[in-house]
């Protein structure tokens, strides 16, 4: 059976990780094509280590990094390094990691960032899906200014 890896931290104030398995459990095929397996980490920048382990030592085809990099200084500079980290491990495994981050200052009211997380997260356990069984999926949207967790962009006229 395939393998999506989700990851999540003790610091996010959301739980990142269920509302990806949640998602992934809602998609055709899981349980008998495929299933999830779940890692939390204490902070972003342990994401990229669980990250490459799941790949490497649970055969992982995709695997998500769920984080929430808090509002401060210090927590943009961790989030910058923790980025820096999936780069290196999905290049280095050679299998995509999406990278599912909520910024504490994207959203100040608590019960919209809570729905943020759930619409971004979401939407990268579905992209997460699609990257392994549905390339067509992604294909047809190339372009078309697709953002997750928000309204769409939308394409540029001409
Ligand atoms: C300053 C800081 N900020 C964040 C953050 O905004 N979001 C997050 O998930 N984790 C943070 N951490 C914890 C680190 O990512 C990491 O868990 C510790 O440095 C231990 O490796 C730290 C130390």
């Amino acid at each position: 059976m395939d393998r999506i890896g989700v990851v999540d931290t003790m610091f996010a104030r959301v739980d990142m990780g269920s509302i990806a398995e949640n998602r992934l459990a809602g998609m055709e095929g899981f349980g008998e094509r495929f299933k999830a397996v779940r890692r939390t980490v204490p902070g972003i920048r342990d994401l990229a280590v669980a990250c490459r382990q799941l790949i490497e030592r649970e055969n992982c085809e995709v695997v998500l990094a769920c984080g929430m990099p808090g509002g401060d200084d210090l927590d943009r500079i961790r989030a910058h390094e923790a980025s820096q980290g999936i780069m290196m491990a999905q290049v280095l495994a050679g299998k995509h990691v999406l990278e599912a981050f909520v910024h504490a200052q994207e959203e100040p009211d608590p019960v919209k960032f809570t729905e943020l997380c759930r619409q971004r997260v979401g939407a990268h356990a579905v992209n997460a899906y699609w990257l392994l069984y549905a390339p067509e999926e992604l294909r047809k949207r190339a372009g078309q200014g697709v953002r997750q967790g928000g309204p769409d962009a939308g394409p540029l006229p001409g």
